[in-house]
């Protein structure tokens, strides 16, 4: 335990998760998770919105491990705002079973991202969760997008459903890969028909640089039921907006656990119990080796593809 103080009410990440009953295809690869810490060795950022946790390295490798994952893509937490050197000190740990999305800002010094790039890392996220971040201007994110495209990394992307159309113009003239958090984080109330989910949709189809995860249904559900308790068929009102995305767009998805699941407030899933999701939102082998090995690898080791 660090000597930082957890926000009041965080959640800890599940310990002991069950053995997924899904077996995941040969070269699984988790393509969203994050370390914390520990916050003794890589302190927390001053202007973090959140204090969480530890969840190390050596933490996440054996979840890898239990689950069945080859390999995994840490993405920077934004608890540790753009200091990389957790993140980075994972993936130079990992044995080239990890590569890295990295935060960084304006300043930073192209010998700074070909550091970045010699330790795995393959993109920058911008975030525009206002809970999350503080604002950070457009342009200063387009000239970053630029420098990073240089080097064949992409952009991943975190907003609410909401802000997606003032968001748009932004987005589409991204010049890289562009990767969306979490579908982009639907409102499952208003359900997979509504016009929210269509622009979506549209945003995917009419741009084939634009590819999402579709992870983090524990976030996403407001009826469960909860992947806990040996429950194999959880958050089934997420189920529908993942399998659209990933049958209408197969070759540009991916799946990653969220471990340690930064933010909960309402429960912490056993995440055993979460990758039996994935079968539920790509029921063929096709589908499932496509978006747990065939993208990722593709978009994080294309000089092992
Ligand atoms: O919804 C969240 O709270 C959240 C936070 C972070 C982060 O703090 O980096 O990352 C995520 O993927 C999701």
């Amino acid at each position: 335990m660090s000597a930082f103080e957890k926000t009041p009410g965080w959640l800890d990440w599940y310990a002991g998760p069950s053995k997924p009953r899904f077996q995941l295809p040969a070269g699984a690869v988790d393509a969203h998770c994050h370390v914390f810490g520990p916050g003794d060795a890589f302190p927390f950022a001053p202007e973090r919105k959140y204090t969480p946790c530890d969840a190390s390295k050596a933490q996440l490798f054996a979840l890898r491990d239990h689950l069945g994952f080859a390999r995994n893509v840490i993405v920077q937490a934004t608890c540790h705002g753009a200091d990389n050197r957790a993140m980075v000190d994972a993936c130079q740990s990992s044995g080239g079973r990890a590569r890295g999305v990295a935060t960084v800002r304006r300043s930073i010094s192209d010998a700074e991202l070909q550091a970045l790039h010699a330790a795995g890392v393959r993109g920058v996220r911008f975030n525009f969760v206002k809970r999350l971040v503080d604002f950070t201007p457009k342009d200063e994110l387009m000239e970053i997008a630029g420098r990073i495209a240089r080097l064949g990394w992409h952009v991943v992307i975190y907003f609410e459903a909401v802000d997606l159309p003032e968001l748009w113009d932004f987005f589409t003239a991204l010049p890289t890969t562009v990767v969306v958090d979490h579908m982009g984080r639907p409102d499952v109330a208003k359900g997979v028909d509504s016009a929210e989910f269509a622009l979506f949709l549209k945003f995917m189809r009419e741009h084939p640089n634009v590819w999402s995860k579709v992870s983090c249904p524990e976030r996403l559900s407001l009826t469960g039921p909860k992947a806990l308790d040996g429950e194999r068929n959880a958050y089934r009102d997420v189920v529908p907006f993942a399998r659209r995305v990933v049958e209408a767009f197969p070759d540009r998805v991916l799946w990653g656990t969220d471990w340690p699941h930064p933010n909960l407030k309402d429960h912490m899933p056993d995440d055993g119990l979460l990758v039996d999701f994935i079968p539920h939102i790509a029921p063929t082998a096709e589908l499932q080796r496509k978006l747990l090995v065939d993208n990722p690898m593709r978009l994080y080791w294309p000089e092992e593809v």
